[in-house]
């Protein structure tokens, strides 16, 4: 039978884990810090947990952890891991599924872009990782052993949920995942270090507004709802307009950070009005916007714009009171920047690399 992963479970769940067991409840506190306070990777190293209670602890549960199988250099120091994913098949007889991470260092400070979804269902016209189609949710667990089997995990400083998947469309394991990671039986990081990006999703991102303190990243890529419905078909389930007015009724001027993500690919919206439109739309509201590089994916009628036009947005944002910088891309070399994460592909070429 397949052992449950302890690694993403909160206090009280570790706590149930121990009473159901005939042990303690204090043992599921044991057993938090064990993991969240000192990573360890076995049962047998929680050595104030008695003998006989780990041996029966490990008759059903283990830690949960694994360490990533590849891992691709790019020559600005991104690094992009694969790691395999428990996802939420329900036994072992399906195959194991891989999902892609990037750590990304950059002078002091060093950001990790985690998974949530193997594939993705929302299909956006320019992402690589909506090609791929939808493979599985990941579980707590996966999303947070892309953290704490990372190497580089002592050098972390901040994590977006910005690989493969949509976090909205996996809410309740990414919830899970943000609560342990700010909780003070777990992490105990600030909030302000995560930042979770979505399209939007109805009801969802409510929930998760409402449920969570970390920043808060849109994929906006168009102003009005006409052009966004043909790059984004999630806008016509949660059309950008609704999104803007939900966003409205929380506050995003003090502690927490609101900032939408604006691909901007020439002659599609890219114009001064456009422009003018983002200002319209997001008049009033407390944010500011990445602009970004388009990276080019195979047989989409898009382009990026030229640097130009790029820094023309970005100016007149700026003069307009929406404070706009231009994303620096990372890791294009090995397929690692944003939208690129795809890991259709991955294993057959993980087996011929092994192989030679
Ligand atoms: C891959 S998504 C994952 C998070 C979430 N699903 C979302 O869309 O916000 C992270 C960011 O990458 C952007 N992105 C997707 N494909 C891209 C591409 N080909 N070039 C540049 N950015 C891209 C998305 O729009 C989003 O802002
Ligand atoms: S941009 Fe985000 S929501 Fe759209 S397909 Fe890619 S991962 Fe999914």
């Amino acid at each position: 039978m397949k052992k449950k992963s302890l690694l993403g479970m909160t206090l009280a769940e570790l706590k149930d884990v121990a009473t159901s067991l005939g042990m303690p409840a204090f043992t599921g506190g044991q057993m938090a810090k064990w993991i969240y306070g000192n990573h360890v990777r076995t049962i047998d190293e929680m050595t104030n947990i008695s003998k006989a209670n780990r041996a029966r602890l490990a008759e059903s549960y283990e830690v949960g952890c694994t360490a990533p199988i590849d891992a691709q250099h790019s020559k600005d120091g991104t690094i992009k891991y694969l790691f395999p994913v428990q996802t939420t098949r329900p036994d072992d007889s399906q195959p194991v599924k891989f999902v892609e991470t990037v750590y990304i260092p950059d002078d002091d400070r060093a950001t990790l872009c985690v998974s949530c979804e193997v594939g993705c269902k929302m299909n956006c016209l320019f992402c690589q990782t909506g090609k791929q189609g939808f493979e599985g949710y990941l579980t707590a667990a996966d999303i947070l052993n892309q953290i704490y089997s990372l190497p580089e995990v002592d050098k972390l400083t901040n994590v977006v949920y910005m690989g493969q998947g949509e976090p909205m469309d996996n809410l309740d394991n990414v919830l899970r995942s943000t609560e342990i990671l700010t909780a003070d039986y777990g992490w105990a990081w600030s909030p302000k270090r995560i930042t979770v990006s979505s399209v939007g999703i109805k009801d969802k991102l409510k929930r998760f507004i409402e449920e969570s303190d970390c920043h808060v990243a849109i994929s906006l890529h168009a102003p009005n709802h006409e052009l966004r419905a043909e790059l984004m078909p999630a806008e016509k389930g949660m059309p950008i307009e609704d999104i803007v007015e939900l966003l409205r009724n929380y506050d995003f001027a003090h502690q927490r950070r609101l900032s939408f993500e604006y691909i901007v690919f020439g002659g599609v919206n890219d114009t001064p009005a456009h422009a003018r439109q983002i200002v319209k739309l997001l008049k009033g509201l407390d944010c500011r916007i990445n602009l970004i590089r388009f990276h080019q994916i195979p047989d989409v009628p898009l382009h990026g714009t030229d640097e130009r036009k790029m820094e023309e947005l970005r100016d007149y944002l700026t003069a307009h009171g929406i404070f706009t910088t231009i994303r620096a891309s990372r890791g294009q070399d090995i397929f690692a920047a944003c939208g690129l994460l795809s890991t259709s592909k991955k294993i057959g070429a993980i087996r011929h690399k092994e192989e030679r």
